[in-house]
């Protein structure tokens, strides 16, 4: 098993793993949480093939619990919606000693993440992801929140987890959509602070993408342990975490462009938006020509989106996507902060980026 600290003083706890975590989830939470009552939040498709270990796991280890299932994909986090579960998970009778249980993708655990932060003015939470998303990156750090018409997680409040439970057989499961959608968060870690991470992706990543347990597991661990090390230093996004922004304030405004539907996964979004990220990067004059190709080939060969343009429902306006990143939660007076690429695995935020070349990125990537 491997086991990665996330060091947060008063609030520091452990992520944990390995395959087989979700049938010990009972007896690996009792030793953290003190609370004898549990919530389970999770989705229509994780219900259907890891509740019911789960359950058993809780009830062998003397929790008595609730269940909450919710449709799945990204429209479950849309703060129009997000009053309804409140009001359903409050009938359950919530006390400040029931603690909820996220099990599930990105999605579940910024949701559930949000109602524990804000239900009873705070609950303990923890963390069982169950897409490589939310193993390398959702579930660790304490960002939750739910979108709202303006932008992507426009509502929601840092709430660190009690404890994560990672495990890697959750995965046997998921489809291959959503593997390429984590593996583009996975890519960006590289391409953010690690070039030597990037280019064990580029002779790896298939072997990784197909599941096999040693590879898989040393890097959702590395991921695990990048992402700790960072929200461990500025916990709330007051400069170096900003840096996992890599690609997310192009990818968002797709996001909302497409409405936040099936058509565009949040991680297929971070993948165009990278691509975005380096040419402007390139324009300008930070990052190489070289550097700039083997990136998009990387991401290309493993099968996913590079271009605005090859995103359904098109075409998409510069003007809009512009629009939407006005946004951004790191704009201030007005001006949007870029995540920028000095080389791989050297990025870097930019605020006095001139317009036009944030447009001509858009358009050289086929937006009209
Ligand atoms: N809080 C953060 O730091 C952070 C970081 C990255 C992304 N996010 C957010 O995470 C969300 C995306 O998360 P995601 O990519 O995990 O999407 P998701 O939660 O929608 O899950 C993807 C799909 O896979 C299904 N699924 C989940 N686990 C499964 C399994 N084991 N087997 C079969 N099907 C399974 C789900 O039902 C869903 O249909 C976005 O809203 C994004 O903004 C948050
Ligand atoms: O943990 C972080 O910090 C991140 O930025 C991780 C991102 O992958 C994630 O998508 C996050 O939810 C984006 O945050 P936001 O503040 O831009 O909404
Ligand atoms: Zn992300």
């Amino acid at each position: 098993m491997s086991l990665v600290p996330v060091a947060l003083a008063g609030r520091s706890y452990d992520i944990l793993i390995e395959r087989g975590l979700i049938a010990r989830a009972g007896a690996l939470i009792r030793p953290v949480l003190g609370a004898r009552r549990l919530v389970v939040l999770t989705d229509e498709n994780v219900a259907r093939h890891h509740l019911a270990a789960l359950e058993a796991s809780l009830a062998a280890a003397d929790y008595r619990f609730d269940t909450v299932v919710v449709p799945p994909g990204e429209q479950a986090k849309d703060l129009h919606r997000f009053p309804e579960l409140a009001e359903r998970l409050l009938g359950l009778g919530l006390e400040r000693g029931t603690a909820f249980v996220a099990l599930g993708g990105g999605v579940i655990g910024d949701l559930a993440g949000f109602a524990a932060a804000t239900l009873l003015r705070g609950l303990d939470f923890v963390q069982v992801p169950t897409t490589l998303l939310a193993q390398i990156d959702s579930s660790v750090g304490g960002k939750t929140g739910v979108n709202a018409r303006r932008g992507k997680n426009l509502v929601g409040a840092f709430h660190q987890p009690r404890l994560v439970l990672a495990d890697l057989a959750a995965l046997d499961t998921l489809p291959r959509r959503e593997w390429l959608a984590g593996y583009a968060e996975m890519v960006k870690y590289g391409l953010l602070g690690d070039a030597d991470f990037f280019a064990r992706l580029e002779r790896d990543g298939e072997v990784i993408l197909a599941g096999a347990p040693g590879p898989l597991g040393e890097a959702v661990a590395h991921c695990c342990r990048m992402k700790a090390e960072i929200v461990a230093e500025d916990e709330r996004e007051a400069g170096r975490r900003a840096l996992l922004n890599l690609g997310h304030t192009f990818g968002h405004a797709l996001e909302a462009e497409t409405g936040y539907g099936p058509d565009l996964l949040h991680g297929e979004a971070v993948a165009i938006g990278m691509m975005l990220a380096a040419d402007l990067s390139r324009r300008l004059g930070l990052l190489g020509e070289a550097d700039f190709a083997r990136i998009g080939r990387h991401l290309t060969a493993t099968g996913l989106m590079t271009r605005v343009d090859q995103v359904p429902g098109g075409p998409f306006t510069a003007d809009r996507l512009i629009q939407h990143m006005a946004h951004d939660k790191k704009v201030a007076e007005g001006r949007i902060a870029f995540v920028l690429m000095r080389g791989l695995g050297d990025s870097f935020q930019r605020r006095d980026v001139p317009p036009e070349l944030v447009r001509d990125c858009f358009t050289t990537a086929g937006a009209v």
